[in-house]
């Protein structure tokens, strides 16, 4: 398989995975720009084949089994099946006429950034920032997964003006330890885990929390537990990782043999099975392990937000950044506010709940330094320097 067809394999799954997680009526919303509520055909096919991804850790055995399906669907004979459908559909071009009608309903961030900031005036920009796939590549290894000095620059430029907020999947220590700037808030274990700048913020509009808020510490005991027994069941598999995220856990299959995909999942369920307060979703070519309670990057965004002082309030404008499924969470909560916007971070086209988008880290790097200069521009245009 080459490098192309395994990323095109990737996003098609991808795709799919973020397409389970939304819902089939999109509400309305009169907030520019128009939403996305249905794609071409070929995307149709594949939500509609995955559509039983999002699952639950045990209990409901039909659940149970359609997880295991997941992954056989992402096992080589589906996942080749899926991959040769993509590429009939793209010899047929359709793939490259749902992805125009695609980014004519979320349109590149960087080509809106007038109307962007236009929809900003009189408002404070709050900027939230995944971090794995939207500051840094996607990598074989996770623990290798560094951001750039320059992306480093810049969202320390863009912390400088505005309140900001890496909210991540990983642990808050690991992925604080990797974007190495104290000024912002970190929202840690899909937001499971927030914690406050170290310094408080320069930003002078906006008080200063010292905010801390771990709604599922009482799941620690029993995460470290599935930790361990994860590491146990599934060593045995070449490639697998199980990454301790402190409230939730990852299980990464990116370096597994394809034909190996069943068995690990096999495994993980064996596991999860003993505990039904856990559940399960998918990621980027990982399974990600959570307590069940209702929470997520949505609500970590609401909690900063009230935290900084904007709850009820219309001077606020949230921009979400994002690559994953789970950022959709965000997105949602930005739509059903009607306020502020969210960027999907993506090459392909995805059923999302982001106003605009952006095609990879290195876009958005450019649009982060769009914002510091149109910053630093309005600022010497109002005498503020
Ligand atoms: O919310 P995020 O900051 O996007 O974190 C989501 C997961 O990201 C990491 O995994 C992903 O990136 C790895 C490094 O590029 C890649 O190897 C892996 O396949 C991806 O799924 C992280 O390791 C996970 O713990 C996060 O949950």
């Amino acid at each position: 398989m080459t490098k192309q067809n395994m990323l095109m394999q990737e996003e098609v799954a991808v795709a799919v995975v973020a397409a389970a997680a939304i819902p089939e009526t999109s509400p309305h919303f009169s907030y520019p720009p128009p939403r996305s509520t249905t794609l071409g055909s070929s995307y149709a096919k594949y939500k509609k084949l995955l559509s039983r991804l999002d699952l639950g850790g045990g209990g409901d055995a039909a659940r149970a089994n359609a997880w295991i399906e997941s992954m056989k669907a992402l096992s080589p004979t589906q996942a080749k099946s899926a991959a040769a459908a993509a590429r009939t559909a793209a010899s047929r071009g359709s793939i490259d006429e749902d992805y125009e009608s695609w980014m004519k309903l979320h349109p590149s961030a960087l080509s809106s950034f007038e109307e962007l900031m236009a929809a900003s005036k009189g408002k404070q920009i709050v900027m939230f920032l995944d971090y794995d796939g939207t500051l840094s590549p996607i990598v074989d290894d996770p623990d290798r997964a560094f951001m750039s000095d320059e992306m480093r620059e810049a969202v320390r430029e863009v912390a400088s003006h505005f309140p900001t907020a890496i909210v991540s999947g990983r642990c808050t220590e690991k992925v604080s330890s990797f974007v190495k700037l104290s000024e912002l808030y970190y929202a840690g274990s899909h937001g499971m885990d927030i914690k406050g700048p170290n310094n408080g913020t320069k930003c002078s509009t906006i008080k200063a929390h010292n905010v801390l808020f771990q709604p599922a510490s009482e799941f620690l005991p029993v995460i470290d537990e599935v930790y361990k027994s994860l590491v146990e069941t599934t060593k045995s598999i070449p490639g697998s990782k199980v990454e301790n995220n402190k409230f939730c856990l990852s299980v990464h299959f990116r370096c597994v043999d394809e034909k190996k995909w069943s068995l690990l999942a096999e495994k993980v369920r064996s596991v999860m099975m003993d505990y039904p307060k856990l559940r399960l979703t998918h990621g980027r070519k990982v399974l990600e392990i959570r307590p069940t309670i209702k929470w997520d990057k949505g609500k970590a965004l609401e909690f900063l937000l009230k935290s900084l002082g904007f709850d009820g309030c219309n001077s606020v404008l949230p921009l979400y950044i994002g690559d994953d499924r789970t950022d959709e969470d965000a997105f949602k909560v930005l739509r059903d506010r009607g306020q502020g916007f969210g960027i999907l971070v993506s090459k392909i086209a995805k059923e999302t709940n982001a106003s605009y988008s952006l095609k990879e880290p290195a876009e958005v790097l450019k649009f982060l330094r769009c914002l510091v200069e149109w910053k630093q521009f309005s600022m010497d245009s109002q005498g503020c320097n």
